[in-house]
């Protein structure tokens, strides 16, 4: 996976989109945060990995991944503002479970914003790639589908999303 390149299209995309709401310059750090922990409980409730209460099996892979690269997209917002960018994910020993995981990613999203390190950040990426390899995704697909994301995303700006 060409990290580089994902923060290089993503640079753009966010440009493009404070463009568009005059908010060039403007401090996006916070509501970037809250877009990705919402992110991370949309991702969640695809995979149904936390529902004890509910027999119901998981989305479709396809619904996933695109979640997941929804997180991928704020992950990165945060390290250009935060000029991590030139961090690569390393695949740490993941979680026993899933729900296990996800709490791990989430303590590294508070952690992050409590301080901007380029540590916490790493083990942000780290957690969260290592969530997407638990969940069955190849760095390949998850470039690639961050890639036909992005392309969305441009979309949905052009007709007033
Ligand atoms: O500054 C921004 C704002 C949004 N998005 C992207 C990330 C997600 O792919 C998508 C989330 O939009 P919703 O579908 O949740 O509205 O927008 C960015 O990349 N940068």
């Amino acid at each position: 996976m060409k990290i580089e390149k994902l923060f290089e299209m993503q640079r753009g995309l966010d440009r493009y989109i404070e463009e568009g709401h005059n908010l060039t310059g403007a401090d996006l750090f916070n509501q970037k945060v809250l877009a990705l922990l919402v992110e991370i409980g949309e991702l969640a409730n695809e995979t149904r990995c936390f529902k004890f209460w509910s027999t119901k099996g998981p989305s479709e892979r396809n619904i996933i991944l695109e979640e997941f690269v929804d997180g991928v997209h704020f992950i990165l917002s945060l390290g250009l503002i935060a000029g991590f960018d030139q961090t690569k994910p390393s695949f740490e020993s993941a979680a026993e479970e899933q729900t296990e995981q996800f709490l791990l990613v989430m303590e590294a999203v508070h952690a992050f914003k409590k301080e901007k390190s380029a540590s916490y950040y790493q083990s942000l990426m780290d957690r969260y790639f290592t969530l997407g390899d638990m969940l069955g995704f190849s760095p390949e697909e998850v470039e690639a589908a961050y890639m036909a994301k992005n392309e969305v995303n441009y979309e949905r700006q052009k007709s007033g999303y």
